[in-house]
């Protein structure tokens, strides 16, 4: 066989029309140059995010019309209850809104000010959680997470020393639990190993400290470790996933990627006072325990969706459309972050602009003139997205600035993605004339969803 398409035929399909230029520039006047701030109407081709924005199968759309809406006990609870614990693994489960409402959960329960909690890297809601909850966060990854060139094959990995020289530093019982990202959302959906997650597993273990992963992307990052690491070719992901959750004591889930719903996260642990304190809680933020802010028919579609993207098939059609897009953005020249990772490009924007301060916001710039350019809007993942240091205020300065090229899951075709590059090229070929942006209007959380900016 010589070519390789998608297991899946089209059979609903949804209107896009293209904007104008004029149209685009009074659209990003209005949105104050941040791509968040734009409507969908104004959005040609969406890469913002995969978050909720995955197509649903025939099948989820059917699991829709059985939504057993009982205010306690919904048949579709026990439903995604019985599929987290078959396919993750983890025995317990509290369901929550999105991935937020799990971090809510997990921080508010085992984090106690002056805690610290290392990590391969940030997540923007995730350290907010952790650091509202009084804890001082730590970024344990490899070095090579944070070089935009590096070819390392599992960036996502934890540097063990780091972790252990923490451990040393602040006392094991001053550590509530390790945060494990798998895939490492900021690094570029970069994976995990499965001998470094072990690794982990051993050292944590040997100090009583819990894991608890971020497997908002745990499928993706099974493909990898069954295509490049030693003695797990030709093995499923499903059980890839099962040995790999195997190592921690739990997770925080945003439904809004692998599982192919639009809404829909829950918290998982093997722990049961965790599981009792957390079930109490939920009742408090998002809902009854059986339940936790998702409809009956979102539980059931989510428990659909975690089934139909355990499929080998599926998974290397989703993460084969990123790397189409890379060989294409490959063939000019265009720089991005490498290797290509699961679910998004993430063009590297330091490069693409080099007369470009980051007080000029590369990144941002880089989603706003692509939008103008083309329709296409991405995310800025760079020093806007960093945020500043909870404790003295001065803005993070990330080595890593990004725009984000984010691809929903079954949602566009591969004509979609050359649109895409040449709409890149085109910016790339004009990229000496771009100046930057000031920011104007800087929210007090999370900056990066509703800040507003104004070209230099
Ligand atoms: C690894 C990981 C994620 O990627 C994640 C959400 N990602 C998102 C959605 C998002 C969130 C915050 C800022 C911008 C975009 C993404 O666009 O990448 C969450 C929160 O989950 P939630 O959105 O369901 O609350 C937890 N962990």
């Amino acid at each position: 066989r010589r070519s390789w398409a998608e297991p899946y035929r089209i059979k609903m399909v949804e209107p896009l029309h293209m904007t104008t230029r004029e149209e685009r520039e009074q659209a990003l006047a209005e949105a104050g140059f941040n791509t968040f701030l734009l409507r969908s109407r104004d959005v040609y081709i969406d890469l913002l995010t995969d978050s909720g924005t995955n197509a649903m199968s025939d099948r989820q759309w059917a699991g829709i019309m059985l939504g057993d809406e009982a205010y306690a006990g919904s048949e579709n609870f026990y439903r995604l209850e019985e599929t987290v614990r078959e396919c993750y693994g983890w025995k317990y489960l509290v369901p929550t809104h999105q991935g937020r409402g799990a971090e809510n959960l997990l921080s508010q329960s085992l984090i106690t000010p002056g805690s610290h909690v290392p990590g391969n890297m940030y997540f923007t809601t995730t350290r907010f959680h952790q650091e509202h909850a009084g804890a001082t966060f730590h970024d344990v990854i490899i070095d090579e997470a944070h070089d935009s060139h590096s070819l390392h094959p599992f960036k996502g990995n934890v540097d063990i020393d780091k972790l252990a020289a923490l451990i040393d530093e602040v006392g094991a019982d001053r550590i509530p639990y390790v945060c494990v990202a798998a895939t490492v959302n900021m690094a570029g959906g970069q994976p995990i190993s499965m001998a470094n997650l072990r690794a982990v597993r051993e050292l944590t273990s040997r100090h009583g400290i819990p894991i608890y992963l971020d497997a908002t992307r745990a499928m993706e990052n099974a493909l990898f470790i069954q295509e490049r690491e030693e003695g797990y070719a030709g093995e499923p992901i499903t059980d890839i996933l099962r040995e790999f959750c195997s190592y921690s004591d739990g997770a925080t889930m945003s439904g809004k990627k692998d599982p192919l719903v639009n809404i829909g996260g829950w918290l998982s642990t093997n722990d049961r006072d965790l599981y009792e304190e957390a079930r109490n809680l939920v009742v408090v933020y998002e809902g009854l325990h059986t339940y936790g802010g998702m409809a009956g028919r979102d539980m059931e579609a989510m428990a659909i969706g975690i089934r139909e993207a355990l499929d080998d098939d599926y998974m290397k059609s989703r993460v084969g459309q990123v790397r189409y897009l890379g060989m294409l953005l490959e063939q000019w020249g265009i720089p991005f972050v490498k290797p290509v990772g699961g679910h998004a490009i993430f063009l590297d924007a330091r490069d693409f602009y080099p007369h470009l301060d980051q007080d000029q916001y590369p990144a941002q710039t880089l989603a706003a003139e692509l939008y103008l350019e083309s329709g296409i809007r991405s995310m800025e993942r760079g020093i806007v997205s960093a945020g500043r240091d909870a404790v003295t205020g001065e803005n993070h300065r990330p080595k890593l600035e990004l725009t984000r090229l984010t691809i929903p899951r079954r949602v566009y075709t591969q004509a979609h993605m050359d649109v895409v590059a040449e709409s890149v090229k085109a910016c790339f070929d004009h990229r000496d004339s771009v100046r930057g942006l000031k920011m104007v209007y800087e929210p007090r959380y999370l900056r990066f969803f509703q800040a507003r900016f104004e070209p230099l």
